[in-house]
């Protein structure tokens, strides 16, 4: 029978295979290919001038395309409480940006000039349904961080430093669970100069400003992971159950068949039983059907009911029958003689066929007078019967009872001396055998 999921897959090669993809996702993960996105070089990103005049400054920048990169010429001007210039990079239509939750970090390669510090604001706004409106970019979660610009001008920023602005949490009252950094609709990027810097003519140079990330980020991979091993998990449990209920479907009905043949062996065995019990000529029982009628007796003494009398039955000259008429005759009246005595006894008596031409007749519930006068009926009935041939069958009769705590041996070798006295008085008689004890004869 097929193991439950060999029909599908086996478990052992599902895994093999399961633990394979896991190890080249996680190795790809970490050391496979890098995605960038260099926002400066980038197609389809809008690249506009911001400052502050908008919010009631004065400061001024502007912003083009040069061999070099992108440059800004920023005038700074403190009218406003937190003047700024800088460089805004559209990313989507400011619903749907991008998902740049895989990128790790960015890089930034700058020429600043300009009065010192030279510092500069890094923001990603980032859609986020529950609070954030279309139109409105104030309610887009501000993930930010402002840092030194070296004398270098490059400067590599692990992204996860980037936090949420508190000044735009403040602002937006937004609740604490959701104030988080998160950058998984990302729909502009700035860059701003710093905080704290000084007025006057600022002039930057943006060489580049590109992002490095995976394909997928190690959390999306482990979710993705999590989830494959549990879809497989959940597969190979319905696969098993599916099998197993299958394999219960299948083993009923080999039970139920094996039930049925085994009951019809059962039934055959008990016909060849039956067989094995019955004198094939005669349809008497046989001494081996005396034997299972006497052992079940052990069991069951209801069987020889006492008062129970044996009668011993020889026909007379049986071999002259034989020697006469020839064997199929001498069968014939054998057959007959065992018809008539089925015919004559109760249905509690039995007819044994001890051997030859010799019968047995076994009377439960019989006292010797009835006993000797079935016999003497049995007697007058065979000497009156029209026998094949038109012969003249007698029979000669040997009787005993039971006595009170008597063995059915004794008994029967009481019989069989009655018989031999009624062969040695003339034959075609009855004759009855007392209690008195006689050495006991054997079932052969
Ligand atoms: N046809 C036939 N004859 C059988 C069968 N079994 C035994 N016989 C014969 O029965 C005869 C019995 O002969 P004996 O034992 O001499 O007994 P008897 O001739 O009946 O003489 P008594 O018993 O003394 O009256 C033998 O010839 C056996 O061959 C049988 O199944 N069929």
């Amino acid at each position: 029978m097929p193991s439950p999921v060999a029909a599908s897959v086996r478990p052992s090669v599902a895994i093999t295979f399961l633990l394979l993809l896991t190890m080249v996702l996680v190795v790809w993960q970490k050391l496979g290919i890098n995605r960038h996105l260099d926002v400066v070089h980038a197609r389809g990103i809008t690249i506009e001038a911001r400052d502050d005049r908008g919010e009631g400054g004065a400061s001024q920048s502007l912003l083009r395309a040069t061999p070099q990169g992108l440059q800004l010429d920023c005038t700074l001007t403190k009218k406003y409480a937190w003047p700024y210039c800088g460089a805004y990079f559209g990313l989507g239509d400011g619903v749907h940006g991008i998902d740049m939750s895989a990128y790790h970090s960015v890089t930034l390669h700058v020429d600043y000039t300009g009065p010192a510090p030279h510092s500069l604001r890094l923001y990603l706004h980032n859609f986020e349904p529950g609070f954030s409106l279309p139109g409105k970019w104030e309610t887009q979660k501000v993930n930010e961080i402002e840092f030194t610009v070296p004398a270098d001008g490059r400067v590599e920023i692990p992204l996860s430093l980037l936090h949420t602005a508190t000044w735009w949490i403040t602002a937006q009252n937004v609740p604490l669970l959701r104030t988080a950094p998160q950058r998984d609709n990302v729909t502009s990027i700035d860059l701003y100069t710093g905080s704290q810097d000084a007025e006057g003519r600022h002039q930057l140079t943006i060489k580049s400003l590109r992002f490095e990330g995976k394909w997928i980020s190690q959390t999306q991979l482990y979710a993705g992971l999590v989830a494959m091993w549990g879809t497989g998990g959940l597969l190979y449990v319905l696969g098993a159950l599916v099998a197993y209920r299958r394999n219960l479907r299948e083993a009923r009905a080999h039970l139920a068949s094996l039930t049925g043949i085994n009951k019809a062996l059962k039934l055959e065995k008990d016909e060849l039983a039956g067989q094995v019990y019955v004198d094939e000529l005669t349809g008497a029982m046989n001494r081996q059907g005396l034997r299972e009628l006497l052992t079940r007796h052990l069991k069951t003494p209801s069987l020889l009911e006492q008062p129970c009398s044996l009668v011993f039955v020889d026909l007379d000259n049986f071999k002259q029958v034989n020697d006469r008429c020839g064997h199929l005759i001498g069968d014939q009246v054998l057959r007959a003689f065992a018809q008539l005595a089925q015919r004559s006894i109760r249905l509690t008596d039995k007819l044994v066929r001890w051997g030859g031409e010799e019968f047995l007749i076994i009377c439960p519930g019989t006292d010797s007078t009835q006993a000797l006068q079935f016999a003497e009926k049995l007697r007058a009935t065979l000497e009156h019967h029209d026998w094949p041939a038109a012969l003249a069958v007698t029979a000669s009769f040997g009787v005993a009872t039971l006595a009170e705590g008597e063995d059915f041996g004794r008994a029967l070798d009481r019989a069989d001396q009655a018989l031999y006295r009624s062969k040695n008085t003339g034959r075609n008689r009855v004759t009855f055998a007392d209690h008195r004890a006689e050495p006991q004869r054997k079932l052969a």
